[in-house]
C-alpha cells in the first residue's frame, strides 16, 4: 500500500529546506581524537541543508529558507547551493555580525564519532519571520523543518510562520526532530517547541531518543514502543511516522495500520553521522515519486550506506544511479 501524502503535484518547487546552514570541518586524520588532528576538510553542513542537497542530487526541485554570515563562509555556502541547483532566493546574508556555525567532526573510529559545535551568534538562528515569503511556501509541494531551528528566537518564530503558511496552503510538512543538544537551553524547551511543530506536521522523523524527548510522562516501557509512539502522533494528524534506529535500520508507520521495517545496506563505515540526513533526503524523494513505503525506506537506507562510507556528508550525497546501484548490488548478491 503506497503512503499517500497530499502533495500538490502542479507546484514548481518540490521541497524547501528551512534552517541550519553551517560548515562541516571534518578531521582529515581520522581514527584519532581531535586533539591529534592536524587538518580538516571544509564542506557545507547543517542537517536541513544536507537533506535538501540530498533531495536535489536525486532530482527534486529544491529551495531553502535560511540565513548565512556576511563573510567567506556565507558566500561559500550560497555558491555551493547554487551549484547544486538549489534556489537561494530566500537565503539571506545576515549583516548583524553573526558567524557561520562550525561543526568540527571527530572520527575516532568507524563507530565512535562526535561533533564539536561552535554556534555562538550563529547566523542560521538569526532567521526572521519576514524572511519567510508566503508565495514561496505556497509554490512548494513540501517543506522540511529541522528541530534545531526552534532552539532560539527569532529563528523559532520564523519556523512557526513557515508552519502556519504550509498548513494554510496544503504544503506537506516534514519534521525532522534533529536534536542537537548544543543549540538548546534545556530539554523542556525541546519538548515545548518541537512538540508544537510535530503536532502540526504531516511526517515526523526521529530516532527513539528524539521521539521520547517530545512526549510527556513516558514512564512505562510500552510507551517507548515505536508503534505506540506513532499511534499517539496519528491522533494529532500525522500521516507518517518514521523511526530511525541507526545500524539496526528503520521502521515506518501509517495511520492506516501499515508498518514497514527496513534493515541497512552493508557499508565500509568511515563515520556514522550524515546517515540520517541522507536517509531523509532519499525517503522524501521516494515519497514524492509515489513509491511504496518499502521502496522509500530502501532508497533511504541505500543512500545512508553511501554517506556513512564517505568522509563528507553534503559532498557525498548520492545521485539516483548510485543509490540504485547499491540496491541492485544487494539484490544480486
Ligand atoms: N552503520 C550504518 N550502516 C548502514 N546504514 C546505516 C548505518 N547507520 C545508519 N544507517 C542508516 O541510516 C538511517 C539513519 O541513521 P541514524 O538512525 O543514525 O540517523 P541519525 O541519528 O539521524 O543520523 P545522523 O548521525 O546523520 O544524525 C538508519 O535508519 C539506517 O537506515
Ligand atoms: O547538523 C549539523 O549541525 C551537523 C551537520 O553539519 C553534520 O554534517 C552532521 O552531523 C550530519 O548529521
Amino acid at each position: 500500500m503506497t503512503t499517500v501524502l497530499p502533495f500538490h503535484s502542479d507546484r514548481p518547487i518540490d521541497l524547501i529546506g528551512v534552517g541550519r546552514l553551517c560548515i562541516d570541518l571534518n578531521a582529515n586524520e581520522i581514527y584519532r581524537p581531535m586533539e591529534d588532528t592536524l587538518s580538516f576538510t571544509k564542506y557545507v553542513g547543517g542537517s536541513p541543508a544536507n537533506i535538501t542537497i540530498a533531495a536535489a542530487r536525486l532530482g527534486l526541485k529544491t529551495g531553502f529558507i535560511g540565513r548565512v554570515s556576511d563573510d567567506q563562509f556565507g558566500r561559500f555556502i550560497i555558491r555551493y547551493l547554487k551549484k547544486e541547483q538549489i534556489d537561494t532566493s530566500s537565503v539571506i546574508t545576515d549583516r548583524s555580525g553573526s558567524v557561520t556555525g562550525l561543526a568540527f567532526t571527530e572520527i575516532k573510529s568507524s563507530t565512535e564519532c562526535s561533533i564539536l559545535m561552535y554556534r555562538d551568534n550563529a547566523a542560521d538562528l538569526k532567521l526572521e519571520p519576514d524572511d519567510v515569503r508566503e508565495a514561496y511556501i505556497s509554490n512548494s509541494k513540501a517543506v522540511l523543518i529541522s528541530g534545531t531551528a526552534l532552539a532560539k528566537s527569532p529563528s523559532r518564530e520564523a519556523v512557526f510562520k513557515v508552519l502556519e503558511l504550509a498548513r494554510k496552503h496544503g504544503t506537506v510538512v516534514f519534521f525532522d526532530i534533529d536534536y542537537r543538544p548544543y543549540s538548546w537551553a534545556s530539554k523542556s524547551e525541546v519538548y515545548t517547541y518541537c512538540r508544537l511543530v510535530a503536532m502540526q506536521s504531516d511526517v515526523i522523523l526521529g530516532g527513539r531518543e528524539e521521539l521520547d524527548l517530545i512526549e510527556p510522562n513516558l514512564s512505562e516501557s510500552q510507551d517507548r514502543d515505536d508503534i505506540e509512539t506513532a499511534k499517539r502522533w496519528f491522533t494529532h494528524g500525522a500521516k507518517l511516522v518514521v523511526v530511525k534506529h541507526g545500524s539496526e535500520g528503520s521502521i515506518a508507520f501509517t495511520p492506516g495500520g501499515e508498518t514497514v521495517r527496513a534493515g541497512v545496506f552493508p557499508a565500509k563505515v568511515v563515520k556514522t553521522f550524515g546517515a540520517g540526513d541522507s536517509f531523509a533526503g532519499a525517503l522524501i524523494y521516494g515519497l514524492m515519486q509515489g513509491f511504496s513505503l518499502s521502496s522509500c525506506l530502501e532508497l533511504g537506507s541505500a543512500s545512508a550506506s553511501i554517506v556513512v562510507s564517505s568522509h563528507s556528508c553534503s559532498d557525498a550525497m548520492p545521485v539516483l544511479q548510485e543509490v540504485q546501484y547499491v540496491i541492485a548490488q544487494h539484490i544480486n548478491r
